[in-house]
């Protein structure tokens, strides 16, 4: 939406009667009813055609349809530069987009990762954001990121796409605990508390993997961060308030009606920090309050009852 006025953008999606409906209401009843979408936005249910035709991709699926849409885009005789906008691993492979990218895609290298803290109903209804693309195409990067900056949307660029693509999938686990925490009212020094040691955890873990330690510090690490633990419209921000609750995961993620993707992160995140020894006790906990059935109060009692340590 924030394109549209500035780009010839065309919005392609897999349900052709939900395409026609929103070219004839200029709206998403489903996932952005507020939003009145510019008449300049082109709807087209052709996937062959769009992608045949752009100049620019931006992929903005769930994790879990990153594989099918690579798949189908592989299949094209030519692709232009194509970014995306997924923050989480695949499930199983346990493969970030860039790595998927580079399975199904291998000989693309026009591609990169836009990230940081931007819910999608604020950034359609032209409020001030602020957003990273990295690409390991350096030139791409910086071209993309002066191409793709209009008016209230403010665009950096950077190099370090494995770091990016972190912040945004780790931050969701985050976002969930803040979620418990504020939904159990554990107050203000608690809320700051698990942000800053939520940060800890994840540079610890994104640094182990490759990530530079600054970029968890920008808009996609700390950025994001602090927009999901704190903002009621994140989604898995919202899981976590429903958690404290007490209802269950399953009405939880029936009753969102939207990706929490947080939810599949959390264990592939549990299980990737034990294989490689990165210490990540709010994740832990997060997976057992989510699969195991941990009350939350006590795994509030067992992260601050762990043996003291120095803070660094
Ligand atoms: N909503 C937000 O504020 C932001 C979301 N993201 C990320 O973007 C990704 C998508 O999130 P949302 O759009 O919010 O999720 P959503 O759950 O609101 O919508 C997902 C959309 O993707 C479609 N979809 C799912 N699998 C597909 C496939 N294989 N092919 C084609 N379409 C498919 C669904 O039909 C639906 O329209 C997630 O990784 C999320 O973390 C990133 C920044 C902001
Ligand atoms: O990543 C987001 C904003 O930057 C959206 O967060 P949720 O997926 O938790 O809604």
């Amino acid at each position: 939406a924030s394109w549209a006025p500035h780009h010839a953008v065309t919005l392609w999606g897999r349900n052709a009667v939900e395409l026609d409906a929103m070219r004839a209401s200029r709206v998403n009843t489903r996932y952005l009813p507020d939003c009145l979408l510019p008449d300049a936005l082109q709807f087209n249910p052709d996937f062959n055609a769009v992608v045949d035709s752009a100049d620019l991709i931006v992929i903005a699926v769930p994790s879990s349809g990153l594989r099918p849409t690579l798949a189908a885009l592989a299949a094209r005789p030519h692709l232009p530069p194509l970014i995306w906008v997924c923050k989480g691993f695949e499930h199983g492979s346990r493969k970030l987009p860039h790595q998927l990218i580079a399975e199904l895609l291998p000989e693309h290298t026009q591609t990169g990762v836009l990230s940081g803290p931007s819910f999608a109903q604020e950034v359609a209804q032209g409020y001030p954001t602020a957003l990273t693309l990295a690409s390991h195409d350096s030139g791409l990067a910086q071209r993309l990121a002066e191409a793709l900056s209009v008016q209230r949307l403010r665009i950096y660029a950077h190099d370090d796409v494995i770091g990016v693509e972190l912040g945004g999938a780790l931050k969701n686990v985050m976002a969930i605990a803040a979620g418990i925490c504020d939904g159990l009212k554990l107050g203000h020094n608690a809320r700051a508390a698990l942000i800053t040691r939520g940060l800890a955890e994840m540079t610890r873990l994104g640094v182990e993997l490759g990530g530079h330690f600054e970029t968890f510090m920008g808009l996609s690490g700390l950025g994001d961060l602090i927009l999901t633990t704190t903002g009621d419209l994140s989604r898995n921000r919202q899981v976590g308030l429903r958690l404290a609750r007490g209802q269950t995961l399953d009405t939880i993620l029936a009753e969102l009606g939207h990706v929490a993707e947080g939810v599949s992160t959390a264990p592939e995140v549990a299980a990737l920090a034990s294989e490689l020894d990165v210490d990540m006790p709010i994740t832990r906990k997060v997976c057992q309050m989510l699969f195991e059935g941990l009350p939350a109060a006590e795994a509030v009692d067992a992260l601050l009852n762990r043996d003291i340590k120095t803070e660094f």
